[in-house]
């Protein structure tokens, strides 16, 4: 399988080199050069196969320059570190409303199940051709941790994480700088996540830098994140009731686009999955364009779902990509009129089986005490956007991206109930290593330059 660029102006890569190399040389995302199609005869013989066989199923048909035997062992390790032996379980709530909780791997969020296998694929790189690697990502929250945790204690690389400073929980914050590990690297910019997502860009668009430090990429500008993330709603839509499987809608707590852009590919693969609701939080710039196809910036306004103060979604590059017949240089048109404008307003804009909902940072709390008054059940607050505005039509499947022992304070706000993880707890008695920069890719790169392995 080879993948191609979104911007059509770069040669396509096998599946190494192509998660080796994160963001396309012309800036565009890479992408499957065709999708795979999945029959029901297909799907009937994935239903009872346990996570990590489905990843392998799944897997094996993009990453076809990786030895099967050594690909199985790849994602059986990856998988291990998950507290909890069903991966993905799908919990219900009520006839019409489950819960996939996808925060069990070690960092509690669903970054996990991406993370935890690209570590592994990255480990298996450098032992293969011999070379060190140092990994650059940008993170409001989630992606960092669960980036370092899939390459902690991983010799031959180096980790750079650049976050919002002050604008992730402190929990968040901890699991990222208190590792104690030397190739880590916590860097607090003085900015919002996009600010850093648009450094980070920026260094990855300077080839000699990257190809002197074999940079790579763990955000999911990175194809190997997205098709990690298709497996779980594989999984997921095989493990709903018969009766309201082809029926379901999937409510995705919504960022950067890239959880459920990975359910929408999954889907354009013969997967028959009804819809999807892209749900935000009060940084509406998605909600706008599902409902009005105006895509357009406006600031990030911080908010108590901080994993999702993003405006400028990296995946809906690949959104567009596929829904306007992989036409490359209608791509570059919008994203160089968005770079210089901020905005881009569609005519005619396909919204596909999308829907949007949107919650302001007034509605989370109180959506957290509903849910708990409601069902027992404890929602963080991202996932808490998720239910507020849920399909009358149908039954929702609300995707729980992160646990809610993360968000402690605000939970205590809402229900007057402290949620506790250990792994966070043992956090809380280490030493914090970060490093204060300027959101600027000067500062960063000099930094880089100093620490590489
Ligand atoms: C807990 C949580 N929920 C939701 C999101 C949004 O996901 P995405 O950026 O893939 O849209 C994030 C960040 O990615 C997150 O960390
Ligand atoms: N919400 C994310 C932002 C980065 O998104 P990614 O999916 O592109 O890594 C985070 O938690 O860091």
């Amino acid at each position: 399988m080879r993948f191609v660029s979104t911007r059509g102006q770069t040669p396509p890569l096998g599946f190494s080199d192509a998660v080796a190399t994160g963001l396309a040389p012309d800036g565009g995302l890479y992408l499957p050069e065709t999708l795979p199609q999945f029959s029901a005869a297909d799907l009937a013989r994935f239903e009872p196969l346990p996570y990590a066989e489905l990843c392998f199923e799944f897997l094996k048909l993009f990453a076809t320059d990786i030895e099967p035997s050594v690909l199985r062992a790849i994602i059986a390790k990856s998988y291990t570190t998950f507290s909890d032996p069903r991966i993905a379980p799908i919990i219900k709530l009520d006839e019409r409303t489950s819960v996939l909780e996808l925060f069990h791997g070690p960092t509690l969020a669903f970054k996990d199940f991406a993370l935890q296998l690209l570590g592994n694929l990255y480990e298996h790189q450098c032992a293969t051709r011999g070379q060190t690697i140092n990994v650059l990502g940008a993170t409001s929250g989630d992606t960092g941790s669960a980036a370092i945790h899939g390459l902690l204690g991983k010799p031959g690389t180096a980790i750079f994480i650049l976050y919002p400073d002050g604008r992730t929980s402190p929990l968040q914050e901890r699991q990222m700088a208190c590792t104690g590990a030397d190739n880590v690297y916590a860097l607090a910019i003085d900015g919002s996540f996009d600010d850093a997502q648009a450094a980070l860009k920026d260094l990855f668009a300077d080839q000699d830098f990257r190809t002197r430090h074999r940079l790579s990429a763990v955000n999911s500008i990175n194809l190997a994140r997205v098709l990690a993330q298709c497996v779980y709603y594989l999984y997921a839509y095989l493990r709903l009731p018969a009766a309201t499987r082809a029926e379901t809608e999937f409510v995705v707590p919504t960022g950067n686009f890239g959880n459920v852009l990975a359910g929408w590919t999954l889907q354009k693969m013969g997967v028959p999955i009804h819809s999807f609701k892209v749900a935000t939080n009060q940084n509406d710039i998605l909600y706008r364009l599902f409902t009005t196809g105006d895509y357009r910036v406006s600031a990030v306004a911080p908010s108590l779902a901080p994993s999702m103060d993003i405006q400028v979604s990296s995946n809906f590059e690949r959104f567009l990509y596929l829904s306007i017949g992989r036409d490359s240089a209608k791509v570059r048109e919008v994203m160089e009129t968005f770079k210089k404008t901020g905005g881009y307003k569609f005519e005619n804009f396909d919204r596909d089986t999308f829907s949007a909902s949107r919650c302001s940072d007034a509605q989370i709390p109180s959506i957290i005490k509903d849910v708990y008054q409601k069902y027992g059940y404890v929602v963080d607050p991202h996932t808490a956007c998720a239910f507020a505005d849920l399909s009358k039509d149908r039954p929702s499947l609300v995707l729980a991206t992160a646990s809610p022992a993360k968000f402690p304070d605000t939970i205590i706000s809402a229900i007057g109930v402290e949620p506790k993880d250990p792994s966070l707890e043992a956090l809380k008695q280490r030493p914090l290593k970060k490093h204060l920069l300027k959101a600027d890719a000067g500062a960063i790169r000099a930094f880089i330059d100093a620490n590489a392995v």
